[in-house]
């Protein structure tokens, strides 16, 4: 049997503990072999995935990823091998069962049409017998996590939603029972890049929030590098040929197919591995809808500032108007302006570019806990810290 391969945990990142709500999984010498093929799909896998851990499963296409993914929560049979969940060996155990312990994201969501976002989400706690009160709750509080507002959502039917909804929809339903494991199948592969990039940035919040077991399928390296505490580069036969943080990957890669796997702007792409948070932020002056226009100009302007952040009732941002617009206004209005370009703490430079890029803006607002007003990054502060890396990069 092949040594075990195994990485070590992610720990904390910042500001002391995490709180971690997943188990570690453990695959056993795991092997597919499908009818008629010449070669196991899945050759004899032996991976330990730390509790709390994001891992993010790359490679060619056909290499195994998906059905490795699919035999942890039995939608397909491994032929040999075992599976463990914390302590438990779970290989033969009802499928059911497990499944309910195991949240799984597809893409573009896998809802079910002819339900409405709240009978999608409480599928797996009406399963579970839970009373309709409860169940109700969890949607709610499931909606608020994934950042829809109950109120309009909950009795929405999928196709009334965006791609980008359906796909937060898809999540809140994985998360519906608590399971202590999320698997996730490409789930962000069918929407346009800024959604996915907040989609990403959502479920490094929620993942800060939760501290789940994740593993992640993508075709997408720097989804990857910017989801993952650890990166599994498989080849064929799901071969397990790096399993190591972003960082030790970019930096090292273990054979020559890995350097041509991450690809040549390997150093450039260190500079996806720069987080907002990472870089100093501008606070600004603020103001709550519906308190009094005049006075937020004058706090603005002795600020030195000439705009102002809007914040709604739960102190998340919603417009940025000049003072000359605030200023036409008696009290700061509850108006969302759509286009306003909002990152997530976790969002890379790369991200706040392409946000600035998208909203035809010189900046972006950040946001951090639960949507929070973090503060504001202006495009050359982007500019300067991604010149600042690039230069640390070459030396
Ligand atoms: N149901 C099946 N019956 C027979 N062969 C299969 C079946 N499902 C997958 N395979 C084969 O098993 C191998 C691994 O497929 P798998 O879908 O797990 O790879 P993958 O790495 O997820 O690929 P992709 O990135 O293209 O989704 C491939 O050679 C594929 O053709």
């Amino acid at each position: 049997m092949s040594e075990t391969t195994s990485a070590p945990s992610a720990g904390t990142t910042g500001d002391g503990a995490r709180h971690i709500s997943g188990v570690a999984i453990r695959l056993d010498g795991v092997t597919k072999r499908y009818p008629g093929q010449d070669h196991p799909a899945v050759d004899d896998v032996t991976l330990e995935i730390a509790a709390g851990d994001t891992v993010m499963f790359v490679g060619p296409s056909g290499c195994g990823k998906t059905t490795l993914l699919k035999m942890l929560n039995r939608l397909i049979e491994p032929s040999s091998g075992r599976i463990h969940l914390g302590d438990e060996d779970v290989t033969d155990q009802d499928a059911d069962q497990l499944r309910r312990r195991i949240g799984y994201v597809i893409q573009a969501g896998g809802l079910f049409p002819h339900m409405t976002v709240s009978t999608n989400i409480g599928l797996v706690p009406k399963m579970l017998k839970w009373d309709k009160e409860r169940i109700a709750a969890r949607v709610d509080e499931l909606l608020e996590l994934v950042g829809l507002d109950p109120a309009l959502y909950r009795d929405r039917y999928p196709r009334e939603l965006s791609g980008g909804q359906q796909q937060r929809v898809g999540v809140a339903r994985a998360l519906a029972a608590d399971p202590p494991v999320l698997l996730m199948d490409e789930p962000f592969g069918a929407v346009d890049p800024i959604t996915r990039q907040r989609l990403q940035d959502e479920l490094l919040r929620i993942q800060d929030e939760l501290g789940k077991t994740i593993v992640f399928v993508t075709h997408d390296f720097d989804e990857a590098v910017k989801l993952g505490d650890k990166i599994v580069i498989f080849d064929v036969g799901a071969r397990v040929v790096q399993y190591d943080t972003p960082e030790r990957i970019l930096a090292e890669p273990a054979e020559e197919y890995v350097a041509d796997f991450v690809g040549a702007g390997a150093t450039l792409k260190q500079l996806t591995l720069t987080r907002v948070g990472d870089v100093e932020l501008k606070q600004v002056t603020t103001a709550a809808v519906g308190s009094d226009s005049t006075q937020a100009v004058a706090a603005a302007r002795a600020a030195g500032d000439d705009f102002v952040v809007v914040l709604d009732r739960r102190g998340r941002p919603i417009s940025w108007p000049t003072l000359a617009e605030l200023g036409r206004t008696t009290t700061v209005p509850d108006t969302v302006d759509e286009r306003l370009p909002v990152v997530g703490l976790r969002s890379t430079l790369n991200d706040a570019l392409d946000t600035m890029l998208a909203a035809s803006q010189g900046g972006v607002v950040v946001t951090g806990r639960r949507d929070g007003l973090a503060g504001v990054m202006a495009v050359e502060t982007v500019m300067a810290a991604i010149q600042r890396s690039r230069a640390e990069v070459a030396g």
